[in-house]
This record gives C-alpha cells, sequence and structure tokens, in this order.
C-alpha cells in the first residue's frame, strides 16, 4: 500500500529561533567578563565551523561548552530570552504546528534543557524532541553532554533518522550543514534550506527547495497556512537609487526585492516587468502603456517621488495596477532649495565664487540685494507652493502667487488673478506648477517679455514648463538677471554627462533635479511609500491611490478577504453578490468603491467557505483582477 504518511523534522537554533542559543547562553554567562566580546566571538566562529562542517560537531560543542562557563542556573535566563526569539513566520503558523503535531519532531544538535521549553508552546512534547543534553557537575555547573547521544557526533542527525526509523516520507527543514546531510545521505526525501535568519550558501546549494520563511514551505507542500501567498514570491523592483530603507522595511516583511540604480528604458523595463509584482521608480522611468502591456503580474506602481506624470495612471487603472506616489515627503526639501537660491541669486553669490574660483577678486555691491521686501511672485499655489510662501514671508518677502485654482492664502500672501498681472510686478518668479503635459512651454518667450527688467527666474517644477531657449536669450540679452533651474526638457537616466543650452551664463545656478534630493526628503518616502504598498498588497488598503478608487479597510482579523477589481460597468455587483449568496458565504463585511472606470469590492468572510466560489468570482465578465487574503 502506498503510504501518504508525512514527516517534518526542524532544525532548532537558526530554524525555529531566530539565534544560536549557545551565542545567547554566552551573552548572559559573560555579562561581566572583560573578556567578553572576544570569546562571544570565538564561540561564534567555532559555531559556525561546525555547521558549516569546517570541523567535527563534538569538536565544536566541547570546545563552546569550556567557553561558555555557563551554569544550571543560567538556563532559565536563557529559555526566557529564546521564548522571546522564535520566528517569526514559524510564530504565525502556530497553528500548523497544532493540527499537523503526530507528523512534527525536532531535532537538534543543540540540548533538551532549553529546546523543550521553547517547543512545548509549539506543541511539541519533550519525546518529539531529539537533542542533546547536558553534564553538570554538583555545584550546577555545566561540563559537557551526554557523549554517547549520536548527536553530539558527527553526522548525529543521520543516524537519530535512522534509529527513528519513521514510516513515510521524510522532510528536513534547517539552515546547516548537519540538516542537509541527511538529504544527501538518503535518509531524508526533501531538504528545506530554512533562510529566514541566516542564509549559508553551502546550505542553499544542497537544498531541494530554499524556503525564506515557513510559509513558503507550507504554500511548497500545499499545508494550511496563515498567509494565502507567501510574501516572498511576490517581487518588488527598485528603480532609480530608491533610498535603501526601503529595500530594509520591504524585505523585512518578507518580499524578494531587488534594487537598480538608474532607470530602465522602455524596452528594458518591458522585458524586465514580466515577472514583478510591484515596481518602484522616481521621476525618471516612464511606465507607458506598452510597458503595461507586459506587465501581467503587477499589482503596484509606486512613484518614490511627488510627479506621477511619467506613469500612464489610466492604462495601469485599466490594468488594476494601482499607483501610489509621495506627495509631502520633499515638499520641505524643495522650498528650503528655492529659498537659499532666491537668495544665492539676488545677491549674485554664485557669479563672486565662480570669479574666485578663477583668481579674481571683485569685491562690488552691484547687482546684489537683500531679499527684503522684493516681490516674490509664486505660480502653482500648492503644497510647494504654499510652503514657500510661509517661508518666504518670513525673510521679509512681499508674497503674491497665481494658481488655476481657487487656492486659499495663507499669511499675508496676495492672490493674483492673471499670470500676466503677476510676472509684471515679481521682482522673483519660482514656478511650482505640476507635471501636467499641459504646462509645456507654460514660460516663453511671451511671459518672460512680461516679465519685469532684471527679474530673476527658478525653476523647480518640470524641465518642460520653461522654453529653455527663450529663457537662455533673455539672461544673454540682460532682460533677466538671473535664473535658478533644477530641471531640464530632457534629462539623463544616470548620472554622466550633461549639456545644456544655460550652460556658461552668469548668474545662472543649475541643479541636476536635486529639489527632493535630500537625506530627509528620501528616507521620508523609503518610508510612507513602502507602507502604502504593504498596506495593499498585505490588506487591499487603497487609501492615498492616485490612480484608483479610496477604501480603508479595518483590520482583518481571523477572516478571508476577497479582493475584486472589476470593470464599472452595470450590473457587475449583482452579479457578484449573486455568485457569493449561492455560495451561502458568511459575510462579515462588504466595503466598495467605484470611479468612472473601475470599481473595487472587498468582501470579508468569517467561516470557511467553498473554493469554487474563487473560480467562479474571477470569470465574472468585466473581471480585471481577484486575490483571496487570509
Ligand atoms: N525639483 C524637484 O526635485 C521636485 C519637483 N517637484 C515638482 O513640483 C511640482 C509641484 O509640487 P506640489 O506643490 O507638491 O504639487 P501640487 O499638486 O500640490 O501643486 C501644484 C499646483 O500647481 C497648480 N497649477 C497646475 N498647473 C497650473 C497652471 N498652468 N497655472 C497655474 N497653476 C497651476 C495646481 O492647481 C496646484 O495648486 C510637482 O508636480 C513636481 O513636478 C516636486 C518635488 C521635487
Ligand atoms: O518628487 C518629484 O516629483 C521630483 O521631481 C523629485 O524627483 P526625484 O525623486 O528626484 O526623481
Amino acid at each position: 500500500m502506498i503510504t501518504t504518511k508525512r514527516n517534518y523534522i526542524f532544525d532548532f537554533d537558526s530554524t525555529l529561533t531566530r539565534v544560536e542559543a549557545l551565542d545567547v547562553l554566552a551573552e548572559i554567562t559573560l555579562q561581566n567578563n572583560p573578556n567578553k566580546e572576544k570569546i562571544i566571538q570565538e564561540i561564534i566562529d567555532i559555531t559556525n565551523l561546525g555547521i558549516d562542517g569546517e570541523i567535527s560537531f563534538t569538536e565544536s560543542l566541547e570546545k563552546r561548552i569550556k567557553l561558555l562557563n555557563a551554569n544550571q542556573s543560567d538556563l532559565a535566563n536563557l529559555v526566557s530570552a529564546l521564548k522571546k526569539q522564535v520566528s517569526a513566520s514559524i510564530e504565525r503558523n502556530k497553528e500548523f504546528f497544532k493540527d499537523f503535531a503526530d507528523d512534527i519532531y525536532v531535532i537538534s544538535c543543540g540540548f533538551k534543557e532549553f529546546i523543550d521549553p521553547i517547543v512545548a508552546a509549539y506543541n511539541i512534547p519533550s519525546d518529539r524532541v531529539f537533542a542533546n543534553t547536558f553534564e553538570f557537575a554538583n555545584d550546577g555547573k555545566i561540563i559537557g553532554f551526554d557523549a554517547n547521544n549520536p548527536l553530539s557526533q558527527h553526522n548525529g542527525k543521520i543516524k537519530c533518522l535512522k534509529d527513528m526509523d519513521l514510516e513515510g516520507e521524510i522532510q528536513v527543514i534547517g539552515d546547516g550543514y548537519s540538516d542537509y546531510v541527511t538529504r544527501k545521505s538518503g535518509v531524508a526525501h526533501k531538504f528545506f534550506a530554512y533562510t529566514e535568519n541566516i542564509s549559508r550558501v553551502k546550505t542553499t546549494e544542497n537544498a531541494d527547495h530554499i524556503a525564506p520563511n515557513l510559509d513558503e514551505f507550507l504554500y511548497v507542500n500545499k499545508l494550511p497556512r496563515n498567509i494565502s501567498y507567501p510574501k516572498n514570491r511576490i517581487k518588488i523592483l527598485l528603480l532609480e537609487n530608491v533610498h535603501p530603507d526601503a529595500f530594509t522595511k520591504l524585505s523585512t516583511d518578507g518580499f524578494s526585492v531587488e534594487t537598480v540604480s538608474r532607470s530602465l528604458s522602455e524596452d528594458e523595463l518591458i522585458e524586465k516587468i514580466k515577472d514583478v509584482h510591484v515596481l518602484g521608480i522616481r521621476s525618471k522611468t516612464n511606465v507607458t502603456q506598452k510597458v503595461v502591456d507586459a506587465a501581467d503580474k503587477l499589482m503596484v506602481v509606486s512613484a518614490f517621488c511627488i510627479g506621477t506624470k511619467q506613469i500612464d495612471l489610466e492604462a495601469c487603472k485599466e490594468k488594476g495596477i494601482v499607483v501610489f506616489n509621495a506627495p509631502y515627503s520633499n515638499t520641505r526639501s524643495v522650498v528650503e532649495l528655492a529659498i537659499g537660491e532666491i537668495i544665492m541669486l539676488m545677491r549674485s553669490v554664485f557669479q563672486r565664487s565662480t570669479e574666485i574660483h578663477n583668481g579674481q577678486w571683485n569685491k562690488t555691491a552691484d547687482g546684489s540685494r537683500e531679499v527684503r521686501g522684493k516681490k516674490l511672485g509664486i505660480v502653482g499655489y500648492g503644497n510647494i507652493g504654499k510652503q514657500l510662501s510661509i517661508l518666504a514671508e518670513g525673510l521679509g518677502m512681499d508674497v503674491y502667487y497665481y494658481d488655476v485654482e481657487d487656492t486659499l492664502a495663507l499669511g499675508n500672501a496676495t492672490k493674483v488673478s492673471k499670470l500676466e498681472d503677476l510676472l509684471a510686478i515679481s521682482d522673483v518668479v519660482t514656478l511650482h506648477i505640476d507635471d501636467n503635459a499641459a504646462n509645456k512651454n507654460f514660460i516663453g518667450e511671451t511671459e518672460i517679455s512680461q516679465m519685469k527688467d532684471g527679474a530673476y527666474l527658478v525653476n523647480l517644477s518640470r524641465g518642460f514648463v520653461v522654453d529653455i531657449k527663450a529663457l537662455a536669450a533673455a539672461l544673454k540679452s540682460g532682460k533677466l538677471a538671473g535664473a535658478a533651474v533644477d530641471v531640464y526638457p530632457e534629462e539623463p537616466a544616470k548620472n554622466g554627462e550633461f549639456l545644456t543650452e544655460l550652460k556658461g551664463l552668469p548668474n545662472v545656478i543649475l541643479t541636476p533635479h536635486v529639489g527632493g534630493s535630500t537625506e530627509e526628503a528620501q528616507r521620508d518616502i523609503a518610508d510612507f511609500v513602502p507602507s502604502k504598498i504593504m498596506a495593499y498588497i498585505n490588506s487591499g488598503n487603497t487609501v492615498d491611490a492616485v490612480n484608483f478608487p479610496n477604501i480603508r479597510l479595518p483590520r482583518q482579523i481571523k477572516s478571508h478577504r476577497f479582493l475584486h477589481i472589476h470593470k464599472n460597468v452595470p450590473g457587475i455587483m449583482a452579479k457578484i453578490n449573486k455568485i457569493l449568496a449561492k455560495y451561502d458565504l458568511n459575510i462579515s463585511g462588504q466595503y466598495l468603491s467605484t470611479d468612472p472606470k473601475v470599481g473595487y469590492v472587498i468582501t470579508d468572510l468569517d467561516k470557511e467557505y467553498n473554493k469554487e466560489v474563487i473560480d467562479k468570482l474571477r470569470k465574472v465578465e468585466g473581471t480585471i483582477k481577484f486575490r483571496v487574503l487570509y
């Protein structure tokens, strides 16, 4: 008869727990020892040599026990420290250990004295824990171990498993040499390299499968689990040198994250996007219709910046791809640069500085003016424009602004209803309109001619907003006294050579699109955007999405959640609800939000359901994307 019985053999140190227990014990016993750091490093080195199979395990154990200088009384502290160090995915799948208790064993080269109390909480009784035992002196000092136990010897797990003589398939889950040799020797049928806490090359090379966490192991084995789809299977691609905090945050949450320091061309992106679930970009990468067409797995595009016009938002929406950005994280950085540049321009600081760099002393007050009492004309009174308005007033400037929207004036700022009027009165004009394509050449020859003679122009918005030729001509003719430009009609995909018609003109400050490039802004973006990505992927929240119906969902507690994105056509909700009713589902909450093109409905169910319903919902005409979370 063919048996379907399967046995799951777990390693303890660095698999069930995040740490090596003897390293933790060393921290405890050596806390007052002046040579603590040195001894701990020695212990870690010996542990690793043993795990990698470089020295015999017995030798590694003997050496470590001597260095540890531990006592029985230290073990209680060790156990309470280890309780707090159970691997995250083990902890969240506690039910697996309960439901499959009859199939689970721990085989470890560690010690029962600390393993038993930790795994007892996971329904693994002492008689299913195979491990070493300490030898104590009369005063409780740990002086050795039971040398007859096969687990204190080289390849002990192989012998142990042979002696156990288990019926059925044997799967070993562990992080080191002693685990994978069970598979090599043939005593285990499958070896899962468990890399949640540590990933060793030799271990992963010798694995049938790499499991970055227990979710993956359960998924591969089609076992019940706490997370419907292991996060390590969700691929995130971050382009354009996104701050490393984003990588850390997303990989710590379990996603597989790849980073590329530059932007990708359309062709490169089309190739790369095929197996990407979440794309992170900044202002240089264009997510076009063609890219979207090639992106069959894509669920999210996230702009790690303010502007989103580089993304075809409609194409994304129609494919059920949610787009997020960071609307406020770099606002302050842009404002501070604008303020600095306004002062630098009005004092001709860059010109004076360049002269000295060229060996020339030119002390003069000509063309050097205070900003106090001067008129600042802000074009685009949005988040940046408004904050600039406040700071400029703090410096004593008279602020005027022009915006197509009817926005409220802050402080003493004066709204001007015509651009022409604003240009005519301003000593400095600063542009902060959005990246809408309609703003192309917004400031051209005509607009410049409407500006005061000797005025200054600052552009920190988008390059295409200003006609660069007209600006260069106005600077050369002396119509304008200076300009600060951070953005250009064509910007390179990566750092390197760059040429502009403004090159070499006096009193022109040129910066390479760094308005938002401060450590503070980038760090804040790397916190803000990943939390939006995680909120959507992990629970379906679309709050702050720029192209999608926004839904703030309650926390999902012990329930199944269906996320259904569909075309907003008449009758579709009725069809969805008809299916839900037919399968007699116990619905604990339903949330719907629509816009003219798409509908997003979330259904929470509080008990098990017939899985056929998933297929039926997927097949509802007009469905764009459907996924299940539990
Ligand atoms: N240089 C850099 O590194 C950075 C540049 N930016 C640019 O700054 C722009 C503004 O950012 P926020 O203030 O956060 O955007 P926002 O959307 O809050 O404000 C833009 C304002 O411009 C107004 N506007 C748009 N077109 C207009 C027009 N033709 N005439 C008059 N008003 C118009 C809008 O009504 C809105 O009030 C972004 O769209 C982006 O292009 C943003 C961050 C960094
Ligand atoms: O936030 C924006 O829109 C910006 O222009 C800044 O873009 P960046 O992140 O520097 O490519």
